[in-house]
Parts: structure tokens; C-alpha cells; sequence
């Protein structure tokens, strides 16, 4: 009983939700930009964003955290996750348990039900809408992966097992994944830091390839901020570090003028 009670109130919610989202987009887009580029324009992403974005992105509820372990996760990609999870929280000497130096970041879930983006979709099509990593229902046949941030440091780690849906040259994963893993960590990375940004440029070398269904490791580093600009290296290295398959560099542009 009160679960369908619950039931109702969030759907309820959502419903209103929805209405109030999908109204106020209707007002912010009917005002046409003085360029008349009115769905991509800097101004208008912010407007949309700032009214939607109340909720961080990266949250652990809706629909489901893709970034906990599951079934599919071999030994290492495990052990490689308890290696960065356990430095999450720390025992100071009376026994407290305190944040530690690292962060679990959940995934990504979109938070916008409809957007300007989207406009040759329907609305339909459009609210099935998913981030591209996380669109493989079957577990472990395509991106598998968690992102852990140290805010000291300004990097992120992510530990990455590629599946058998991501393959280019036999056995070995395909470029465009292994260049859409590191946009997906910079992006993240980047959006962790000073809020939503977009790639501007991504620059990628490959060194050697990666085999697939291996674990492998994908390090992201702030070089520095200039204005909007966010500028970030990576590298993708086998799991225990001793052999780099990938580096890049990428620039991200900030979407909003202030961070959070
Ligand atoms: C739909 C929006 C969503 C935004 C994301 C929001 C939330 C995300 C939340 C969580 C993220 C979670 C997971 C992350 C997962 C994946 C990440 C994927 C990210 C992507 O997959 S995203 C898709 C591919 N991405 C594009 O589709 C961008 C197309 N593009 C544009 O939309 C514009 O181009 C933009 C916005 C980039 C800039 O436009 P703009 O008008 O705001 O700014 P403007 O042009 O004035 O540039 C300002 C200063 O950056 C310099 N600058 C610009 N571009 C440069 C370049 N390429 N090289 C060198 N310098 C550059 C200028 O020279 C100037 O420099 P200066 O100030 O010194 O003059």
C-alpha cells in the first residue's frame, strides 16, 4: 500500500516536473537570438541549463548507477576498483571514518527530458534518449566503467573494461571507443570541475592497441584554466602502468560563466 502510495506521488512529481521543464523551454526558445543561431547558442544552452541543472549530473538514483560493480566485471577490473574505492574514506586515529583524498563519481544520468539539441527527433525518440556509453543494456558488451576524482590533485582515474561490442581490428578495441572513453573522462573531468563544458578539441594518439575485454586505466589530468577554457591530458595505460596504449590532450569550453 504505501508503496504504490510512493508510486503515485513520483509520478506525480515527475509529471509537473516535466510540464514545468518542457514549458519553460517552450518560452526560452521561442525568444529567437539576435544571430538567429537559436538552438546552439552559448546563452541559451546556459538559460536551459540553469533551470535544469538544480540536480547535480552525476547522481547515484535515477535510473541506476552504472559506475557499481556488477556481474560482468572481471578480477582485475574489480580489484582495481576496491584499489581506488577504499581511498574514497579513511579512519582517522579514533576510529571516524572521513572522506578520503578520492571520490566515486556515479554516473552520468541526462537530466534533461527534452532538448534544443534534439530538434529533429521526436519527443518521443528524444526522451529515450541516453548517454552513448551507457547505452548497451547487456552487461559488459560494451562500456564498462567508474570514474574516481582527487580534487587535490585535479585528476581522475577511470577503470575501464572494454567488451565485445567495441571492437575494431580484430580482438583489439576500436578507435572511436577508445577516443569516446577518453572524451566521456576529460568531459567528465572537466564538467567536475567548473560545471558543464563541451569539447572544443581532442587530440588523440594512438600508441598500442588495447586488447579486447582487457582492464585498463585512463588518467586525466588539469594542465591549467584560461577564462573558459579548460585544458586536460590523458594517457590510457595498461592496468598495472607499465604500458601506455593511448595519450591525448583536450580543450573544453565552459558552458556557464560561473563555476560550481
Ligand atoms: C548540449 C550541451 C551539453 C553540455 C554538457 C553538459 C553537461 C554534461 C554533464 C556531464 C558530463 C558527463 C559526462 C561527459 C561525457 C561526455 C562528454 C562529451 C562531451 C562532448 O562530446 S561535447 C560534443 C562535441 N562537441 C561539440 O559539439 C562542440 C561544438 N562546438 C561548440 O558548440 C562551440 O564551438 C563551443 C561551445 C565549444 C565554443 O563556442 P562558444 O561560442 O561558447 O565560445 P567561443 O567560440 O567564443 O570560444 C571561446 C574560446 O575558446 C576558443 N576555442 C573555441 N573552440 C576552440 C578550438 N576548437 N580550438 C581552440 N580554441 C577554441 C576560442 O578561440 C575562444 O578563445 P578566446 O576567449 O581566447 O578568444
Amino acid at each position: 500500500m504505501l508503496r504504490h502510495r510512493l508510486y503515485i506521488t513520483r509520478a506525480l512529481c515527475q509529471f509537473m516536473a516535466c510540464k514545468l521543464s518542457t514549458g519553460l523551454f517552450r518560452n526560452i526558445l521561442k525568444t529567437k537570438h539576435p544571430t538567429g543561431d537559436m538552438w546552439y547558442t552559448r546563452s541559451c544552452l546556459q538559460s536551459i541549463l540553469a533551470v535544469t541543472m538544480a540536480p547535480r549530473p552525476f547522481s547515484s538514483s535515477q535510473p541506476r548507477d552504472y559506475s557499481l560493480p556488477n556481474t560482468s566485471w572481471s578480477s582485475e577490473m574489480l580489484r582495481l576498483y576496491e584499489h581506488y574505492n577504499i581511498m574514497c574514506e579513511v579512519e582517522t586515529e579514533r576510529g571516524d571514518k572521513i572522506k578520503g583524498q578520492w571520490t566515486r563519481l556515479p554516473s552520468y544520468n541526462r537530466f534533461l527530458k527534452y532538448a534544443p539539441g534534439g530538434q529533429y527527433l521526436s519527443k518521443l525518440l528524444l526522451a529515450k534518449a541516453r548517454l552513448f556509453t551507457r547505452n548497451i543494456e547487456e552487461q559488459g558488451a560494451g562500456f564498462e566503467y567508474v570514474v574516481f576524482e582527487n580534487k587535490q590533485e585535479k585528476t581522475c582515474v577511470c577503470v575501464f573494461q572494454a567488451g565485445h561490442l567495441l571492437e575494431g581490428p580484430p580482438g583489439h578495441v576500436h578507435g572511436g571507443a577508445i577516443a569516446t572513453i577518453i572524451d566521456s573522462v576529460t568531459g567528465t573531468h572537466a564538467t567536475c570541475h567548473s560545471g558543464p563544458a563541451m569539447t572544443a578539441n581532442l587530440t588523440i594518439n594512438y600508441r598500442s592497441p588495447i586488447p579486447l575485454g582487457s582492464v585498463v586505466l585512463v588518467h586525466s589530468s588539469l594542465d591549467k584554466i584560461e577564462g573558459r577554457k579548460i585544458f586536460i591530458s590523458c594517457q590510457v595505460t595498461s592496468s598495472d602502468g607499465s604500458k601506455l596504449h593511448t595519450e591525448a590532450t583536450a580543450l573544453f569550453i565552459r558552458l556557464f560563466e560561473t563555476t560550481y
